[in-house]
């Protein structure tokens, strides 16, 4: 019996080499608790690429003051849009996985895809082993955040290199590093936005809100700021949008720092203050519901604009599992997966077996 030939190193142990694709998201508690989200929030706010403050100072306001009173008001807000299967975050992130994994099988990229969240469960570093162990030599790392920032994009790269750190034969890696522009992901959004008026007639305002960051990383050169600005005029030019009929806005801010603005909140209740009486607002950053965008806008934020005058407030869902974010994502894995074998494993040994043959060889341990 002919050994099979890989074209690849001993350490698959026999099982033809694989490549594998790893969704990343932020993550979210294990549960809508006060003890889940002390665990979360620890994990999260020590990250230094998510609070740039000293450590000695922070972990002092950490563990002094937020850590015994935001895991409660949290934990209500998360309650507030939990669902039977979890966390939405975390529903949204797996069923995201789960499709591209048959999207790209369809095509013919016989590919491992898993997903992993930043802080909390399935960790990076256990998706990241559970991948090697199945076989893979080559992890494309794709990161649930269209936009490039340090505290999301960047704090995913740190996590695979500590794990390829401690690891001692580390797979081939590549990452995703954004694709604020990517023509597929823009036709998802306009999609989402064309069903909404399908039904519903153009709104008077269109407000496109992205998650915040403390505005001194723009100047210490985050693209951040730059990139949620060329999706905003991306979409709206493929919505034939004038500059007066959308608005760019930043959401959640964290602690008294400046961060990106406009705020969106507040520039709902002036523009209900000024007459606009009906807003949509869509949240281009996000790409599947989570507590930002089902409490934090959903909620907080149409309440506010009602309160403040305005008539109609729409929420535009996420991209969440929509045709054509899912077909934007294979788009996006297949461009950063040129190059490398995604063959269905048998083909893979006959490729191989024939390339050797074609060499001249034997086939080994004949
Ligand atoms: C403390 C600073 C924070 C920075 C900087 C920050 C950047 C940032 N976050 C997202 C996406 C999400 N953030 C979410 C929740 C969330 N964010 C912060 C703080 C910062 N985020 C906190 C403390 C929380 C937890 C909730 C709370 O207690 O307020 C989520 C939702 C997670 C969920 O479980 O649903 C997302 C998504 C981006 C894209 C970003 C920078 C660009
Ligand atoms: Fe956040
Ligand atoms: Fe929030």
């Amino acid at each position: 019996m002919p050994m099979p030939f890989y074209p690849e190193p001993a350490y698959t142990h026999g099982q033809a080499p694989r490549t594998g694709v790893l969704l990343c998201n932020l993550g979210t508690p294990d549960a809508p608790t006060p003890s889940a989200l002390r665990r979360y929030l620890g994990q999260f706010l020590s990250d230094q690429r998510v609070v740039e403050i000293p450590k000695p100072l922070w972990w002092l306001i950490l563990h002094g003051i937020i850590l015994r009173t935001r895991p409660r008001k949290s934990a209500a807000k998360y309650a507030s849009v939990w669902t039977p299967e979890g966390s939405p975050l975390a529903v949204w992130t797996a069923k995201q996985a789960a499709l591209l994994h048959d999207a790209l099988e369809d095509a013919g990229h016989h590919v491992l895809v898993r997903h992993a969240m930043r802080y909390g469960n399935p960790s990076i570093a256990s998706q990241l082993d559970a991948l090697k162990a199945e076989g893979a030599t080559r992890i494309l790392i794709l990161p649930l955040y269209p936009q490039y920032s340090g505290p999301t994009t960047a704090s995913v790269c740190d996590a695979v290199y500590a794990w390829a750190a401690r690891t001692r034969h580390i797979p081939e890696l590549r990452f995703v590093n954004h694709y604020h522009d990517d023509a597929g992901y823009i036709d998802a959004l306009a999609a989402s936005l064309k069903n909404h008026w399908k039904r519903h007639g153009p709104p008077d305002k269109l407000v496109m809100s992205f998650h915040g960051v403390p505005e001194r990383t723009l100047h210490l050169g985050d693209p951040y700021h730059c990139e949620s600005h060329k999706t905003a005029r991306l979409l709206a030019q493929r919505m034939g949008l004038q500059k007066d009929d959308y608005q760019v806005t930043f959401q959640s801010r964290f602690g008294k720092a400046k961060w990106l603005q406009p705020y969106t909140e507040p520039t709902l209740v002036q523009l209900a203050q000024s007459g606009v009486e009906r807003v949509d607002v869509i949240c281009p950053g996000f790409s599947s519901d989570c507590l930002e965008t089902l409490e934090e806008i959903n909620q907080e934020a149409r309440e506010a604009f009602l309160h403040a005058g305005g008539k109609e407030f729409h929420y535009i869902p996420c991209l969440n599992d929509s045709p054509g974010w899912i077909a934007a994502l294979q788009g996006i894995a297949q461009q950063h997966l040129l190059g490398w074998p995604t063959q269905a494993p048998d083909r893979m040994v006959q490729a191989s077996a024939k390339a050797h043959a074609l060499a001249g060889g034997a086939p080994e341990g004949a």
